[in-house]
């Protein structure tokens, strides 16, 4: 199994991590692990993002990734803090050549034909589908997935608890990715917790 696979196949969903400050960073990934939510994907939307990979690399259980990354530089900077697997929002062969080269699973972000078909030129083979709510929702991705039978995805952008479980019902989904398990400002690591349990024990 490739890398990123396992990384993708380690619990149903990834939460997208939106970390302002970066004294939030481990009572969140703490929060989410214990939950059973062990994939935590750190976005470079913020400041505080780089220091935030790196202080959650501290929690035990934590596989910890850099999203957002849109260029070689953020690339490296994730690298450099640490970060154990790559998301990005789009693809550019820029971006995926330097991701390839440097050997970090690399989960690019894909939202129709083209951008598939550069993946796989690339060698890729499991994608983000983003956004992917808005990209056509389930539907899309089904459309997609004929032709592009040996992909897997990871839909992100629009996923909620409640629809979860609908994407990872399509084989070709091998888990889902979301901001909704951690709520903006001071975090509730209680709510966190169940807000993890339940999407951990979505079935796939
Ligand atoms: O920042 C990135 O790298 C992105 O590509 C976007 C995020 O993955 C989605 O915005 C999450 O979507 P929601 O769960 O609807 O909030």
């Amino acid at each position: 199994m490739k890398p990123i696979e396992t990384i993708m196949r380690t619990a149903p969903v990834i939460p997208v991590l939106v970390i302002e400050d970066v004294e939030h960073a481990v009572p969140v990934a703490t929060a989410l692990v214990a939950g059973g939510l062990r994939v935590l994907e750190v976005t470079l939307r913020t400041p505080a993002g780089l220091e935030a990979i790196r202080a959650m690399k501290g929690v035990e259980g934590a596989i910890v990734g850099a999203g957002t990354v849109t260029n070689p530089d953020e690339l490296k900077a994730s690298i450099d803090a640490g970060a154990e697997f790559i998301v990005s929002p789009g693809l550019t062969p820029r971006l995926g050549e330097a991701a390839i080269a440097s050997g970090i699973p690399f989960l690019p972000g894909t939202a129709n034909a083209a951008d598939i078909m550069l993946g796989l030129d690339l060698g890729l083979s499991h994608f983000k589908f983003f956004p992917a709510a808005t990209s056509g929702g389930l539907p899309a991705l089904k459309a997609l997935a004929g032709p592009f039978h040996t992909a897997k995805f990871c839909p992100t952008g629009g996923v909620t608890q409640a629809s979860a479980s609908d994407w990872l019902a399509f084989d070709p989904v091998l888990c889902v990715g979301g901001s909704w398990l951690v709520a903006k400002g001071e975090p509730d690591v209680v709510a966190i917790e169940a807000a993890a349990r339940a999407a951990a024990t979505l079935a796939r």
